[in-house]
């Protein structure tokens, strides 16, 4: 599917550092936290941007992504603007090249899967492997299981995708693009993760992504997280 993509905006500037020049977490929206969308063709990468953006899901026949695009949003987490620009690649395999060039620059990485494909499933892990050859090797991954409002249709269990998850030492939770469950928490998740890097003290204590993620699950009835 093809989103509308917004304009290009530079990297960190000046405005974010202090008269010190260390970088002041109240102007972390000067900084441009780039996270890219991997995983089969069709398993609703664009679909889970566009709920993301807009809040809408455009129900329909399936068009394809072609080559890349991004989506500039800001987030708030703990009162600061976070800038994510999200990039959305193309599954379809001739795109490959294409997208990995993409891969070196992101911060953070959410790779999909559909919760109603095997096939998609099952190449998690040849994405996996593609991540580590291509990405920076302190790059944050989420691992997504979408399509989950389709539970006539489920071939893959949660615990499947939990435990593969556990495998590879990432966060995993189940998506709806259509419904929104766990879309914004996703994006949640991933900014305050990527603010705390760019702005923590050595000395605070780590943000924790896999404990965040159950703390919000505490709060909530109505999802599934690892
Ligand atoms: N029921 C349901 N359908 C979804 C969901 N996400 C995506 N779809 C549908 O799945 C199809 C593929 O979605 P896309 O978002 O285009 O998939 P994609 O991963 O971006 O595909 P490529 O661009 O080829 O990589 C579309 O028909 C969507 O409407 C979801 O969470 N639930």
């Amino acid at each position: 599917m093809q989103p509308s993509w917004g304009a290009q905006t530079g990297a960190g500037s000046a405005a974010g550092m202090d008269a010190n020049g260390a970088r002041s977490p109240y102007y972390d929206e000067d900084l441009l936290h780039k996270t890219i969308l991997v995983g089969d063709s069709g398993v609703g990468k664009t679909s889970l941007l566009v709920q993301f953006d807009q809040g809408k899901f455009i129900p329909g026949s399936f068009s394809a992504t072609v080559g890349i695009g991004f989506t500039n949003k800001v987030v708030a987490v703990d009162g600061v603007k976070v800038k994510l620009q999200i990039w959305d690649t193309a599954g379809q395999e001739r795109f490959r090249s294409v997208t990995h060039a993409y891969y070196r620059d992101a911060q953070a990485l959410l790779l999909f899967y559909d919760i109603t494909s095997k096939m998609s499933f099952d190449n998690i892990r040849a994405w996996l492997i593609e991540i580590h050859e291509y990405a920076q090797k302190d790059v944050v991954i989420m691992l997504l299981g979408n399509k989950a409002d389709v539970s006539s249709e489920r071939v893959i269990r949660m615990e499947d995708g939990e435990s593969l998850a556990r495998e590879y030492g990432v966060p995993f939770m189940e998506t709806s693009a259509k419904t929104g469950m766990n879309v914004e928490l996703a994006f949640l998740a991933i900014a305050k993760e990527l603010k705390q890097r760019a702005v923590q003290h050595p000395d605070e204590p780590r943000f924790q992504i896999r404990d965040y993620i159950q703390s919000q699950k505490k709060k909530s009835s109505c999802c599934s997280f690892m």
